[in-house]
């Protein structure tokens, strides 16, 4: 494979009218994990099901492991794993019996079946959940059998698309432990996510798309440092966050920010500044969010003159 798993460039998809995707050039390096973000309805799954061969791209060239995804669409799908958004699993069957019956179909004999099944029930801790029927299985089990499933054969790029949607923080937080130990196996791992805290913690890149096109990609630090300054954020005595404001970080515009805040908050307001994180990103790069931060800078300006209207419109950005 060539230093890049995954070449895209110049994908248009559209489905009868409504353009989806509009020019996506992407470049995926090969053992990275690369996250992908975008509001609902921008395309993240259209993109996923396009580099394995679900669906077909009406312009662009799309390459996965090596291969073009029309041209060599079975060499594309020999060097794939995907896991989507809904669980592929059968729930009348247990996790064992789940497991075993893909290892056969993917022409594993019985006893490569039945070592690989022990594998990766004991690699994603379902060991004591294997005789169990899948429907009793919570959502965290349920994904991690499903991932399971995807793993059966290692295959060297995988797709994930929402890996954990509806997990508590813990089955969260274990799915990425083991996320990235497949990184560490070389894996290249390609994920969208609705949650910024996610794509932060485990991309080595992050692609944020909008209107159809990527509007930036960088690391998770390239982009917070993109959105630049720091974030005041004001608390209640309940410890409630009650305004954030941007700020460019100087000393003068913090000060110049605190002193207005000064008049118009109650005493007892405490005040925590932090750099911008992935949510103020993602704000601040997909449309809505570009008139929020636009919002909060007429906002300060508006502040500043201790207008009404001002005020009303901080209290509008939380
Ligand atoms: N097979 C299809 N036929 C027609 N329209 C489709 C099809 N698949 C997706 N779309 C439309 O394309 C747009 C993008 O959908 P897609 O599921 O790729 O977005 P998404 O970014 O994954 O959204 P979400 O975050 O909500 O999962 C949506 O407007 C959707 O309705």
């Amino acid at each position: 494979m060539s230093k890049f798993a995954i070449e895209v460039t110049g994908l248009r998809k559209k489905f009868g009218n409504q353009v989806v995707l509009n020019g996506i050039d992407i470049a995926v390096q090969a053992g990275t994990v690369y996250a992908l973000l975008g509001p609902n309805g921008a395309g993240k799954t259209t993109l996923i099901h396009i580099l394995s061969t679900l669906e077909t791209p009406d312009e662009g060239s799309v390459h996965v492991a090596g291969y073009d995804v029309i041209a060599e669409r079975n060499l594309v799908k020999r060097s794939i794993s995907l896991t989507g958004q809904f669980a592929a699993v059968d729930e009348m069957l247990t996790g064992e019996e789940n497991l075993r019956m893909i290892c056969r179909l993917s022409g594993l004999t019985a006893a490569e079946s039945r070592a690989r099944t022990d594998e990766l029930l004991k690699h994603f801790d379902l060991m004591s959940a294997a005789k169990k029927r899948v429907k009793t299985y919570s959502g965290g089990m349920c994904r991690r059998l499903d991932l399971a499933i995807s793993l059966v054969t290692i295959r060297p790029v995988l797709f994930l698309d929402e890996p954990t949607t509806g997990l508590d923080t813990i089955s969260r937080r274990a799915l990425w432990e083991i996320i990235l130990q497949l990184k560490e196996q070389g894996i290249t791992i390609f994920l969208t996510t609705q949650y910024l805290e996610e794509a932060d913690q485990l991309a080595d890149t992050i692609a944020v798309i909008a209107d159809g096109h990527v509007v930036a990609t960088g690391t998770p630090e390239e982009l917070k440092s993109r959105v630049g300054g720091e974030v005041i954020e004001l608390y209640n005595e309940k410890e409630e966050m009650i305004r954030a404001i941007s700020t460019t970080g100087s000393i003068q515009d913090i000060r110049q920010t605190l002193n207005d805040l000064a008049l118009q908050v109650p005493h007892e307001t405490r005040v925590s500044i932090r750099k911008p994180s992935m949510d103020d990103v993602f704000l601040a790069l997909t449309t809505k969010g570009t008139k929020d931060i636009k919002k909060t800078n007429e906002t300060k300006a508006m502040a500043s003159k201790g207008s009404e209207k001002a005020k009303k419109l901080e209290g509008s950005l939380l």
